[in-house]
């Protein structure tokens, strides 16, 4: 798994290296703009060469800049036409910045492909009348202060961002963001007024925080990161991890040829309801199918009384047992993970169960997914104390029900979700599965997870319920709740993109069905 930084974390990460390993400041930049430019050849055919390809490279007077002329330069040595645009004069740029444009300028003597200008002023008529393929934004990157009171920017940045955003609104270039669009906070993904809006984001060493939050999956585009010599050793110990595929594919644990249904994963669903009003067996039949599709050995359901047939007839591996605490009990026994909440509703009788259930050592001591009504009974009856003492949960709540057990909005919450599931996976000493795009998974510890996988595909009724069911089922099988729910979000995000080209289609059955392909697929690409 990628670490993921704050931008204080990556200064910090720039500083050692520079300090402790001694690598140097210009060595740094070389490497972050040969990086970017060989990553923005690779977006042409024939990468090698960029002949006749023309790049305007706006820069700031940092070393957002500063990396933006190493870049101009690299772009020049490939065969393509390049005009720099200095945002701020000549007079504010020093240190490696200055040395960066001296380069460029004795380049003029030798390239006429080079333009330099001093100004938007100076550059706005011939940029308006140039057909660029390439257009670098090297305005702003780590450095950039945003006021969050008042997030407009000033001049000359503002109409430096509003060209380049124009440029990519009425042509056919790519928009490469260096580091960082220019307007972005790199660690809370909040953006200026206006941002620059990326189809490509070169990220130097390390994805940053912003990436993931706010405004910062719309304005990145594809991500990158440039290996520029910043080991990973120097951001050790890492509090914020992308789950990706590989994490996935070692966290599926596959069946021991010699073993037994009973060694490979036990899981009971407390789950469900019915009365005379109506029904929320779906939920039940949903969670408790994709723990069977994500490879459960043996699955379980205390279901209301009566109830069985349904979920005979939907999932006939599903043992179904009745909704009394005797049969609860000595299942839980059985069980190496349960999943207690989806569709149990919220009746004062549901409410009871799940503190009853929440109160009982057999059920306390083992590995607990705790799901939609599980976590309405946790808020209204204020079980935290019993969330605290469980030996190893993990709480699944989507913004809403997060705001309903913490009393935060949920627009706090959806501002700085890593900081507010840390905080509240702390504060509750449980495992705490944020669900969004992306899903944030945070320990105790203040470990967080981040799983990008999926699209609105997810955004469907059930989809929930089945994320529980594979959450209990990686569980069963061996993981911690905290890598489990991880590894789950990253696996029903990836069955809901192969569940139908048509995001929209896409329902929670449909997921559900897609889930055998997605774990197929981790073993595929690994061969
Ligand atoms: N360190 C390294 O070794 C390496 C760093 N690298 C690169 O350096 C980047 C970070 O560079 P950085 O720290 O110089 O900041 P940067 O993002 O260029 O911008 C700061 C400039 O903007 C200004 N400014 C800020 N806010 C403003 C506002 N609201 N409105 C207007 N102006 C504002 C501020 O000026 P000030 O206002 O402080 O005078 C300052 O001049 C990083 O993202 C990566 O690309 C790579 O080369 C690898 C090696
Ligand atoms: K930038």
């Amino acid at each position: 798994m990628n670490p993921v930084l704050t931008a204080r974390e990556m200064s910090l990460a720039d500083r050692a290296a520079i300090e402790e390993l001694r690598t140097g400041e210009t060595r740094l930049m070389e490497l972050a703009g040969r990086e970017t430019a060989r990553m923005i050849a690779g977006r042409f055919e024939h990468s090698k060469s960029l002949d006749g390809v023309s790049a305007l490279v706006v820069c700031g007077k940092g070393n957002n800049g500063g990396d933006g002329f190493v870049v101009a330069r690299h772009l020049l040595n490939r065969g393509a036409r390049v005009d720099v645009l200095l945002v701020w004069p000549e007079d504010d740029l020093a240190g490696v910045n200055l040395e960066g444009l001296h380069i460029l300028k004795a380049y003029r003597r030798y390239n006429e492909g080079l333009r330099i200008f001093a100004g938007i002023y100076e550059a706005r008529t011939t940029v308006g009348a140039t057909e660029y393929q390439v257009v670098v934004d090297a305005i702003f990157g780590t450095g950039l202060r945003i006021d969050t009171e008042d997030p407009e920017l000033r001049e000359p940045a503002r109409s430096a961002v509003e060209l380049i955003n124009f440029v990519n609104a009425h042509s056919e270039a790519v928009t490469v963001a260096i580091d960082l669009p220019s307007g972005l906070d790199a660690t809370s993904g909040r953006s200026s007024e206006p941002c620059v809006n990326a189809d490509m984001t070169v990220t130097m060493a390390f994805l940053k925080t912003g990436f993931f939050q706010n405004s910062g999956p719309s304005l990145c585009g594809e991500i990158q990161t440039a290996e520029i010599s910043i080991p990973e050793f120097l951001v050790e110990p890492t509090s914020c991890l992308l789950v990706d595929e590989a994490f996935a594919a070692e966290s599926y644990l596959l069946r021991d040829p010699s073993s037994a249904k009973h060694l490979n994963g036990k899981v009971l669903l407390v789950t469900g309801s019915a009365d005379g009003g109506g029904s929320m067996l779906g939920a039940a039949l949903l969670a408790a199918r994709a723990a069977v599709k994500t490879g459960a050995g043996y699955v379980c359901a205390s279901l209301p009384d009566g109830q069985a047939a349904v979920m005979h007839s939907f999932a006939p591996e599903v043992v179904v047992i009745g909704r009394d605490m005797i049969s609860i009990i000595e299942k839980a026994k059985w069980a190496d993970a349960i999943v207690i909440g989806c569709g149990i509703g919220r009746s004062d009788e549901a409410q009871e169960l799940v503190e009853t259930l929440l109160c009982t050592p057999e059920i306390a001591g083992k590995k607990l997914v705790l799901d939609a009504d599980a976590l309405y009974a946790i808020a209204e009856r204020d079980l935290f104390d019993r969330v605290s003492s469980l030996e190893d949960a993990v709480l699944t709540p989507h913004a809403g029900e997060c705001s309903r057990l913490s009393g935060l909005s949920v627009e706090d919450i959806m501002l700085s979700p890593i900081d507010t599931a840390r905080m509240l996976a702390e504060e509750w000493n449980v495992n705490l599965l944020l669900k969004g795009m992306p899903t944030f998974i945070a320990s105790p510890s203040g470990m967080v997870l981040i799983s990008n996988s999926g699209t609105e595909a997810l955004a469907s009724a059930g989809t929930g319920d089945v994320l529980s069911g594979m959450i209990g089922a990686l569980a069963a099988k061996g993981l911690d709740s905290h890598e489990a729910a991880a590894a789950a979000a990253w696996l029903h995000g990836r069955a809901g993109d192969l569940a139908s080209n048509v995001s929209s289609l896409v329902s929670s059955v449909d997921v559900l069905q897609a889930i055998p392909q997605a774990v197929l697929e981790l073993f595929e690409s690994e061969e």
